[in-house]
């Protein structure tokens, strides 16, 4: 499904904060896949050295989700071979610029895909429900679990009537 490419077009924007956000041209289905992280896979000591300050393009497989209500509350979460770690800091593609909201229009799920008889774990988005033209995509950046009381907590803007007020 992932392998098709991208199919829709989008627009790297200006969202109300100041920040860039992503948003489609084109009306996406419910459940459609939408484009993966792409990025620089980095293992957890690169990660551990980089710190939280330094690099706000890490996508963490490791994060805990809130259910999704499209899924029905037994729904376990997709099995993950292994923990990904992924930078989309100096190179990546439109995915980068998708915000966090804690009432999402985008979900995530891993995918494994042959390489040179390897399997290797990738990133894919898809639509939650329908997405009308110039809404914004927004993904769940998930939690830290434990939440170490040094954690840090960065304030979330989403706007949302769910917002847990920060995201990690
Ligand atoms: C992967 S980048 C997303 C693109 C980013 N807005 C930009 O301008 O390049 C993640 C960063 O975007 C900002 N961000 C994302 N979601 C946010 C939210 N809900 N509230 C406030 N800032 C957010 C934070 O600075 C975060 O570290």
């Amino acid at each position: 499904m992932s392998q098709g490419g991208l199919k829709v077009r989008f627009e790297v924007f200006r969202t109300k904060d100041g920040g860039w956000g992503l948003r489609s041209w084109d009306p996406i289905r419910a459940g459609a896949f939408i484009c993966e992280y792409a990025g620089e896979v980095i293992d957890n000591a690169r990660v551990e050295e980089l710190g939280e300050n330094e690099d706000d393009y890490i996508f963490y497989s490791t994060r805990v989700y809130q259910q999704l209500e499209i899924f029905p509350s037994d729904t376990e979460a997709p099995k993950i071979p292994h923990p990904l770690y992924i930078t989309a800091k100096d190179v990546g593609n439109v995915s980068r610029f998708m915000n966090h909201s804690c009432s999402p229009t985008v979900f995530w799920r891993p995918i494994l895909r042959e390489n040179k008889n390897q399997c290797d774990l990738h990133i894919a988005f898809h639509a939650i429900r329908h997405i009308p033209p110039m809404m914004e995509l927004t993904f769940d950046y998930g939690t830290v679990v434990p939440l170490k009381a040094d954690q840090k907590k960065n304030k979330c803007l989403c706007e949302s009537e769910k917002c847990r007020g920060y995201f990690c």
